[in-house]
């Protein structure tokens, strides 16, 4: 068995990914940690996440620097479901043994270092690292993540809106006149587990926010190679995505090449869904899939890509181990779709 640890265990994301490791064929957890005076520290996960109850019994540990360094010598795969500081400031010690780092955070996810200063807040200085850090979107950089040692795990708006775009882009499909436009609904757990005015349950309701200025921008961008109009919305309900694109074809593209366009992308890669109909959050919460549907006015020309997803799995935890099932040799799928052998 390959050795794991989730750092960040006792967040949504974290809690997502011990659940998915405690059933896999082959990890099994060897540690879950907790920031350095977490006040979750020895206490078991499944106390902070009951659902977690006659899974999985691991404590949560208190991180310091020397256990840090002594994960990177022991682990196979190190797990960060922790904030993109931590995650930058950890890389280069988390790297120094054989272990492959499995990053949640956005903090290796671009190369352009001016995009961390500007969108992220803080200066990017681990550039040797951000530079060998490959973009972990799963079905679409299958063999560079095989050879990664550090894996950036894709957000959770960039994989709903990557996944729709990118078999138009891909099949020059798109107009380049017109910017993608993509609108998404997120639920709340999208802003992790921590308190705050913002995402509590009361002043929640359904608005858009970060417009014209989300991180998540850049990002789309950068791995679909078209500027975008991004503009994320907070739903009041825990978990999902739904993103709604509008974008233009080449004057003359037919239905059939749209179709043929999704279904090539995705004939090899059963975590992504082709609907047909508009996808709806309900099938996707809880499961690691993508559900896609489109739809055509040939005569105009635009075309609107319905895409859902769960924030927390194919937004980031099962993404995350479709990663690390693709490092170590394995079926992409194994340990998320029942049945899939190694
Ligand atoms: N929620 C989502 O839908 C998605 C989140 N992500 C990214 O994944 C990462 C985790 O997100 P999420 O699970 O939502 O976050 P949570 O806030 O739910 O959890 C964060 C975890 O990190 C720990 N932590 C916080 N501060 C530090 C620190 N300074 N050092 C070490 N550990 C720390 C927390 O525990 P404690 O403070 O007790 O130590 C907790 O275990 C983030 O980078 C986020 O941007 C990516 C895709 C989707
Ligand atoms: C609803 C909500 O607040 N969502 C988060 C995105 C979560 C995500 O994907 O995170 P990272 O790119 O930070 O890893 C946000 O908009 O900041």
């Amino acid at each position: 068995m390959l050795k794991a640890c989730v750092l960040g265990a006792s967040g949504y994301t974290g809690a997502e990914l011990v659940r998915l490791l405690a059933s896999h064929a082959k990890f099994s957890i060897a540690e879950l940690c907790v920031s350095q005076h977490s006040e979750d520290a020895n206490k078991c996960v499944s106390q902070v996440h009951p659902y977690l109850n006659g899974q999985v019994k691991g404590q949560l540990q208190a991180l310091t620097n020397s256990k840090l360094a002594h994960l990177s010598q022991h682990m196979d795969a190190i797990f960060l479901a922790t904030p993109h500081e931590a995650s930058h400031d950890w890389m280069p010690i988390l790297t120094t043994g054989n272990a492959k780092v499995f990053d949640l955070s956005g903090a290796f996810r671009l190369k352009d270092t001016q995009v961390f200063s500007q969108y992220y807040g803080f200066e990017h200085r681990h550039l040797s690292q951000l530079h060998s850090a490959q973009y972990g979107l799963a079905e679409w950089y299958g063999e560079q993540i095989q050879q990664a040692k550090i894996i950036a795990v894709p957000g959770c708006y960039p994989t709903a809106s990557l996944t729709a775009l990118k078999p138009l882009m891909e099949n020059q499909l798109l107009d380049p006149s017109m910017r993608p436009v993509i609108n998404a609904v997120s639920g709340v757990s999208g802003a992790g587990r921590k308190a705050s005015l913002t995402s509590s349950f009361c002043e929640v309701s359904l608005q858009a926010y970060g417009v014209l200025g989300h991180r998540h921008q850049p990002e789309i961008a950068a791995y679909l190679g078209t500027d975008v109009i991004f503009t994320p919305h907070l739903g009041n309900f825990k978990r999902g995505i739904l993103a709604t694109i509008t974008v233009k074809v080449h004057a003359g593209v037919t239905p059939q090449q749209v179709d043929s366009a999704f279904q090539q992308a995705y004939a090899e890669h059963p975590m992504i869904r082709l609907l047909p109909h508009f996808p709806k959050l309900d099938d996707v919460v809880k499961t690691p899939f993508c559900d896609l549907h489109w739809k055509l006015d040939a005569q105009s020309g635009y075309l609107v890509i319905g895409s859902a997803i769960d924030n927390l799995l194919k937004g980031a935890a099962s993404q995350a181990i479709q990663c690390a099932n693709l490092t170590f040799g394995y079926n992409s799928a194994l340990g998320l779709i029942a049945g899939t052998e190694s």
